[in-house]
């Protein structure tokens, strides 16, 4: 997380970056600092260029021009619909995987690693719900795992992609509530989402329109 020096410094730059997919544009010319501690929505219509944005902060979608800087962890939050039914995986499992930054995959968990499982877990109201299979949960559930294992990763900077789209109310509360407690805590959020409840926890909200920043 950050320290003192750094806290004032971008987790992410972005500097007149465009995607370009067989020649169609996805994104263009975006400068985009993403400051500690805030929650960062990403909206737009659909084809926008949102999770294009994202991945792009991410470091995983190679870019067709400008730079990207990212020096602290980053952990990525996929939407529950990403994420197979067939997995033969418990919840704790799942919310595991985020600690496997800092351990070998499948190894036995060490005791700070357990400790940010069960935190996570418990902070997303689904410690009953850990030993059952994640296939098993309703969506809001699922949602709320995928959360808890983006928490267990203990990045600086948590990508979401539309956490609370179409979840049940307890959920989608739960989940909004989580993303302010993290930008409290000094961790960076940067989120796509048509949800209004989510743009009105937002401190800022990047408006895309064909692959262009609006505002
Ligand atoms: N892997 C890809 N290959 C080709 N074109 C792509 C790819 N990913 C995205 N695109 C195109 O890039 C543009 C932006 O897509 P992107 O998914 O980033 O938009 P979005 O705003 O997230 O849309 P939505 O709200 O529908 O998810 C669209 O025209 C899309 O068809």
């Amino acid at each position: 997380m950050s320290d003192t020096r750094s806290e004032r410094q971008p987790v992410a730059r972005l500097r007149g970056v465009s995607v370009e997919f067989s020649g169609r544009v996805a994104i263009a010319g975006v400068d985009l600092d993403v400051m500690p501690g805030v929650v960062m929505a990403i909206a737009g219509p659909n084809g926008a260029g949102k999770s294009t944005l994202l991945e792009v902060i991410a470091g995983t979608r190679p870019l067709s021009a400008g730079t990207r800087v990212a020096t602290r962890a980053i952990g990525f939050v996929p939407q529950r619909t990403a994420v197979s039914d067939r997995l033969p995986l418990t919840v704790r499992d799942v919310v595991s995987v985020g600690a496997w930054g800092r351990i070998k995959p499948w190894r036995r968990l060490d005791t700070a690693s357990r400790h940010a499982v069960d935190d996570a877990l418990d902070r997303l109201g689904i410690t009953d719900q850990a030993s059952r299979p994640f296939a098993a949960l309703s969506g809001g559930q699922r949602q709320r795992a995928l959360l808890a294992q983006g928490l267990a990763c203990r990045a600086d900077l948590l990508l979401l992609d539309e956490p609370t789209t179409g979840l049940d109310t307890a959920s989608g509360d739960r989940i909004r509530t989580v993303m302010r407690a993290e930008a409290h805590r000094g961790v960076s959020i940067a989120c796509v989402s048509h949800d209004p409840l989510v743009l009105d926890i937002a401190d800022h909200v990047v408006h895309l329109v064909d692959g262009r920043m609006t505002r």
